[in-house]
């Protein structure tokens, strides 16, 4: 292991029960590193995160930690409605840490700064919305400030507002020095963390090639336009890094990375689709 290197996975496989889900893993985060995780429904990426967090076993291989004192701080997918108010939740989650009670009071406050959340001493978990759910999630993962922070789809179901307050917070988190590792669904989300992607396929890890063009690197495309709900289903399976949803204009709003525009706009236009409009757009 390098010095610099935090966490190492050695040729880790994973079985539930005869089941094997990961087969022959092998990675290494390191200080500073941004590590996107991909794959579809069901391939392992959940399972990958519980095991880098140390949560879950190993069926064989090895988990190499650069000291025991490493922390790991993980948010799962989602965080329940709980009925107490985010400081209540994280005082909890904070003594199961063993924070001493006056920094931990001094650390929930510099939290809830750094995310932008009010810290309402009334507003309770059951009435947050998903961004401020989100946002406490990834606060009880920062409790004690984390060496590796494991995130499993963290803009899941988060309108366009929330997702960018995250992603500014994400990306303060990472120039803070945190090293990241996380499932994220849309690449374009992914690039703008500057991050390497990883791709579960089958149960393997793959590391993704990207273009070392930097202008290609930070071009995406959105199209607006109509498409048969039939092809559109097909999506993702033919172009898994493409995404879509209903514009503000009421036509569909395709979002696609300079990769997929060759392949994409014939296969749009070949399968019946009508552009209304096509923007090129850069990522910075
Ligand atoms: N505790 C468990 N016991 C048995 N099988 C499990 C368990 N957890 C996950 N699996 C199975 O392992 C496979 C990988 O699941 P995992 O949740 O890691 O995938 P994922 O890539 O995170 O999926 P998604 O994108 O849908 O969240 C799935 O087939 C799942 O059903």
């Amino acid at each position: 292991m390098t010095t610099e290197a935090l966490l190492t996975l050695k040729e880790v496989t994973k079985k539930y029960g005869n089941r094997e889900v990961l087969s022959d893993i092998s990675i290494t985060i390191s200080q500073g590193d941004c590590i996107i995780l991909r794959g579809s429904n069901g391939s392992g990426k959940s399972t990958m995160l519980r095991i880098v967090s140390g949560l879950i076993p190993i069926t064989s291989g090895q988990r190499l930690l650069k000291h025991s004192n490493l922390l790991i701080g993980y948010t799962p997918d989602r965080l329940s409605k709980l009925r107490m108010t985010s400081t209540e939740y994280l005082t909890h989650m904070g003594r199961i840490s063993d924070i001493p009670k006056r920094n931990l009071k001094d650390r929930i406050r510099e939290l809830h700064e750094f995310f932008n959340l009010e810290q309402s001493d009334s507003l309770k978990m059951t009435h947050f919305s998903k961004g401020m759910l989100q946002k406490t999630n990834l606060m009880q993962a920062m409790i004690k400030t984390p060496d590796v922070l494991v995130l499993d789809e963290p803009f899941s179901g988060l309108d366009k507002e929330s997702t960018g307050h995250l992603l500014h917070s994400l990306k303060k988190i990472k120039s803070q020095g945190t090293s990241i590792l996380a499932a994220v669904h849309d690449p374009l989300l992914a690039s703008q963390l500057e991050s390497r992607t990883y791709w579960i396929r089958q149960g393997r890890l793959t590391k993704e090639d990207v273009d070392s063009s930097s202008d290609q690197k930070a071009a995406y495309f959105e199209l607006e336009g109509v498409l048969n709900q039939d092809v559109v289903d097909l999506l993702p399976n033919l172009f898994p890094d493409i995404t879509y949803k209903t514009g503000d204009s009421g036509y569909m709003l395709f979002t696609f990375m300079h990769k997929d525009y060759r392949e994409f706009l014939p296969e749009f236009v070949h399968k019946g689709g009508e552009i209304i409009s096509l923007t090129r757009k850069e990522l910075r």
